[in-house]
């Protein structure tokens, strides 16, 4: 059977910088476009040139070699012609491939809104595609509020797909700017506008205010129109914009749809696609959603035991496609919900190997168990739990021991008279039978103590020095006076590996100094010769 062609249009520059809280620099959007080219999407929307200095200058250069590069605009002004409309020549004389309208497609809006008649909005509509197109680029159209709008009056709503094909739009796009229509009602409309309009020159447009826009992309797409638009990690204005990272595997990888479509993602961008949606999150300084469909850190992550031990047998009885199909991986994790099949995967991880049936496994559950009561959570702090398995194996090695440490935090005046807070540290360990103390000074009590407790640790001294302590997260447990908190240390090395390590305590100092002492086991037992 011969596959229909669905475009992909990217609007993470342009609907995405709409979102709260995220403002793109010029560096960023260079940046973001290489992502989107590397993926291999058809369109990539740039932005608006002419509403700020970043997109005006975004688009003095054309951005793109594979995708089309394509600059958003609204259409002219009612009482000017388009030659005089300074926004439509602007989309004009931009560095861009192809101007995407947007036009209002709701009769209500065009009173309201723009407060024109609703033939002085078709004629805008008409007259900014016909110039665009007589410029030689292409034009695409934005029928903003299209579905509200049919809904109101399916005329005008049809009158506009009509004016804008007629005129020489490639595409347009139909719009649910509210993002409050459900799927069943996109799929009966999209089929509406299939009785005057060709679905290769019709896209999909969704919000996701009701968490459905993806499910709306794929109802559209299903009806008929062929050109679906989105963002990375869904984006966009208010709950964002259909979750491109969500659609293209979906597309692809799943029958009812990779077997009626193709798309210009080449498999390797597939295969990359975890890797892309977290460069995008680093790009925006946000940590990833951990269970994001496809490529969140728990989107192949099992803690029930029931499941790890079927996980086991068969990847697909708790998997809908392989991990690395999306460049994810497989993580089956210790936690109170855990059995022994999760226990021995985690075991193997760490290189030690037990069989199913040998009595220290039923002591080691019973461990994780008791501490997860108390405050302890394994499943993110893996470095933490291999040192937990060795202790209770007894196969952890006696690096060194900590006989004593004090912090302490002092307000006082210097010689200039000025207000300064000092933070001083002192810990005392022992390294086979030698005690060795160390004083350190630090931006804060913690940091005072990972210092002086890595300052001298005699023969395994060498060991830590690329030891690199990354971040530090604080949670209190319980409210009250019976608090309990948990603190949890990234570290990382100069292999590149990082690992987390977990202290609980009612006092915070003490929980971190767990943490921070467990960081420093985990280096060392990585680092022993057998
Ligand atoms: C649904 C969407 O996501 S559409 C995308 C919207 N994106 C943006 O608005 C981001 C970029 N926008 C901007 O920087 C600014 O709004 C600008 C530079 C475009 C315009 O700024 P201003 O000239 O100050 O106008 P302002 O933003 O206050 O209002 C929009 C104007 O455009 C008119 N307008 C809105 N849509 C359209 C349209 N499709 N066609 C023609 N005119 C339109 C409105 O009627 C309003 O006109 P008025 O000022 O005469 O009342
Ligand atoms: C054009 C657009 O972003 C919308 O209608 O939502």
């Amino acid at each position: 059977m011969t596959k229909e062609r669905l475009y992909i249009f990217d609007t993470t520059l342009r609907d995405g910088a709409q979102t709260a809280g995220i403002e793109f620099s010029l560096e960023d959007k260079i940046a973001i476009c290489g992502l989107l080219e590397e993926l291999g999407v058809d369109y990539i929307e740039g932005g608006y040139p002419g509403a700020n200095p970043v997109d005006t200058e975004f688009f003095d250069t054309r951005r793109t070699t594979r995708a089309r590069f394509t600059a958003f605009g609204m259409t002219k002004r009612a009482g000017r012609s388009a030659a005089n409309d300074p926004g439509l020549q602007g989309l004009i004389n931009s560095q861009a491939d192809s101007v995407c309208f947007v036009a209002k497609a709701w009769d209500h809006q065009v009173t309201v809104a723009l407060e024109i008649s609703l033939e002085d909005n078709l004629a805008n509509l008409r007259d900014s595609v016909a110039t665009t197109v007589a410029a030689n680029k292409e034009a695409l159209v934005d029928c903003e509020h299209f579905f509200d709008g049919f809904k109101a009056n399916p005329d005008y709503a049809l009158q506009c797909v009509k004016t804008a094909l007629d005129a020489g739009a490639r595409w347009v796009v139909l719009c649910d700017t509210n993002g409050g229509t459900m799927p069943a009602e996109v799929a009966l409309i999209v089929s509406s506008v299939l009785a005057i309009a060709p679905g290769t020159h019709l896209g999909i447009h969704a919000h996701d205010d009701t968490g459905q826009a993806v499910a709306n992309t794929l109802a559209a797409v299903d009806a008929g129109v062929r050109q679906i638009q989105g963002t990375l990690n869904g984006i966009g204005e208010r709950c964002g914009n259909a979750n491109l990272i969500t659609l293209i595997p979906t597309l692809l990888l799943k029958p009812v749809f990779a077997d009626r479509f193709e798309t210009a993602i080449p498999s390797a961008s597939l295969a990359r696609l975890t890797q892309v949606s977290r460069a995008f999150d680093d790009r925006l300084n946000r940590a990833p959603f951990r269970q994001a469909p496809y490529v969140g850190a728990s989107a192949f992550a099992t803690k029930a035991g029931i499941h790890a031990s079927a996980l086991l047998k068969d990847f697909s009885s708790y998997e809908h496609v392989p991990p690395e199909s999306v460049g994810n991986e497989r993580s089956i994790m210790v936690s109170q919900q855990a059995g022994k099949s999760n226990l021995l995967t985690a075991l193997a991880r760490h290189g030690i190997a037990l069989a199913k049936d040998d009595p220290r496994l039923e002591k080691l559950l019973a461990t994780v168990k008791d501490r997860e009561s108390r405050g302890y959570s394994y499943d993110g702090a893996d470095a933490s739990f291999a040192i937990l398995a060795h202790e209770v194996l007894g196969t952890l090695p006696n690096f060194f021991a900590v006989d004593t440490y004090r912090a302490s935090v002092e307000r006082r005046h210097n010689a200039q008279g000025e207000e300064i807070t000092v933070t001083e540290a002192v810990v005392k360990i022992r390294v086979e039978g030698e005690v060795l103390m160390s004083v350190a000074e630090g931006n804060g009590p913690v940091n005072a103590l990972d210092l002086a407790l890595r300052k001298d640790l005699g023969k395994y001294s060498s060991r830590i020095e690329d030891l690199e302590l990354v971040d530090f997260k604080v949670r209190i447990l319980d409210g009250g006076t019976g608090a309990v908190t948990r603190v949890l240390v990234e570290s990382r090395d100069g292999t590149g590996e990082r690992w987390f390590t977990i202290g609980v305590s009612a006092n915070i100092i003490d929980a971190s100094f767990e943490a921070l002492y467990e960081s420093i086991t985990y280096k060392l037992l990585k680092t022993e010769t057998p």
